[in-house]
């Protein structure tokens, strides 16, 4: 058991790659309940103690019932893809009281009132889009809301590799909370008020990640690789800005330093995602042969439209769109934007 025993356990809602990374990050300071929808994983993750290559530690215990994980557990780390948290939540939050905390880990949108499956066919707008924390409020009554968000590339975690993150809330004891059971000579975690940067970030480098792995796809080096990556942070900056988020968080933990960790990484399912359609592969195999779609495919569907939303010149976006979603050719698409008429080189401070 851990040295926190008779303490409350901290919930997990996922028992995949980065759920099960986080499981393990918390065990080093709580007992962990282990959220998974699969009751023959909660079994053999109960009974052998490993998971997706991994050993989990003695004081995470996997469980399949929700409201067992509510009643007990105050504290809640949901951990699922972007494309089913609402459902999630719609689950979870009939369970859920005002004295809960939740601290999600999604990097991605939510989409309502608009067909889900093809986000980019209709005309989106901002009150069709929200953030994970949104999310949360509107399916249940909880308040204390916050996102865990950084360069946690889930796999070097699971090495026992160190890092660090932000956790992002309006609320001090929110991420005090999220402190006192994450912060470890593993993991060091940062605090922010700045929640809805944190989440824009989080999402919005993924889809930069994509590019970047068509890029080293094509065989091309760091030089490119840096400057995608420099106007890439600008795009995130416009949107976030034009989202209603400051500037800073896209220069932090959440920011930079998680667009560097997923835009150079073989590791980052974005990353890889891209780098196979750079080395000539179709969208369609490399979606039927990745068991989850890459987070920045479905991103880049829903920016596309907030991009016309509001109005945004985002060149390195459209030609990702129409790259990945339209069958454009990826040396025009660089083409385009190596002829761009940037004018500016830093526009946004
Ligand atoms: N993998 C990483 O390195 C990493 C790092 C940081 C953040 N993230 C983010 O974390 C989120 C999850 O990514 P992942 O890598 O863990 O994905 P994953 O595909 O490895 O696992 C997702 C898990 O969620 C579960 N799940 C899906 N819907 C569910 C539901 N309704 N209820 C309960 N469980 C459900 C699935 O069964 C699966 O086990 C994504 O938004 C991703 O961007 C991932
Ligand atoms: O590209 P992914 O989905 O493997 O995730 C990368 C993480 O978000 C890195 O922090």
């Amino acid at each position: 058991m851990s040295e926190t025993s008779g303490q409350r356990p901290v919930g997990v809602i996922g028992a995949g790659s980065f759920g099960t990374a986080i499981a393990n990050l918390l065990a080093y300071n709580a007992d962990v309940l282990l959220y998974s929808r699969n009751i023959e994983l909660v079994d053999t993750i109960n009974s052998t103690r490993e998971h997706l290559g991994i050993h989990l530690s003695a004081s995470v215990q996997a469980t399949n019932d929700l409201q067992q994980l509510a009643r007990e557990c105050n504290l809640l780390f949901p951990i699922v893809p972007s494309t089913n948290f609402r459902k999630m939540m719609h689950n979870l939050g009939p369970h859920l009281r005002p004295y809960h905390m939740l601290i999600h880990g999604t990097k991605g949108f939510d989409i309502r009132g608009i067909s889900d499956s093809n986000p980019g066919g209709g005309k989106l707008k901002r009150e069709n889009v929200s953030t994970m924390s949104e999310v949360i409020r509107q399916e249940s009554v909880v308040v204390r809301v916050g996102c865990l968000s950084g360069p946690n590339l889930a796999s070097e975690i699971m090495e026992g590799q160190p890092t660090a993150t932000l956790i992002a809330s309006p609320f001090d004891e929110v991420i005090h909370a999220g402190k006192m059971v994450l912060d470890s000579k593993h993991f060091h975690v940062f605090g922010s008020h700045e929640i809805l940067g944190a989440e824009l970030a989080g999402a919005l480098k993924n889809v930069i990640a994509l590019g970047s792995g068509i890029l080293k796809g094509k065989g091309l080096g760091k030089n490119l690789q840096a400057m995608l990556i420099t106007r890439g942070l600008t795009e995130m900056v416009h949107f976030g800005k034009a989202m209603g988020a400051s500037g800073s968080a896209f220069f932090g933990t959440a920011g930079i330093g998680d667009l560097v960790a997923t835009a150079t990484s073989k590791r980052s399912r974005n990353f890889t995602f891209g780098f196979r359609l750079g080395q000539g592969e179709s969208m369609e195999d490399i979606s039927d042969s990745m068991p989850e779609l890459a987070e920045g495919v479905r991103t880049l569907q829903i920016t596309r439209q907030l991009a016309d939303y509001y109005n945004l010149r985002v060149p390195i976006t459209e030609m990702l769109h129409r790259v990945v979603f339209e069958g454009f050719d990826i040396d025009r698409a660089l083409e385009y934007l190596m002829t761009y008429p940037y004018d500016v080189d830093v526009d946004f401070l």
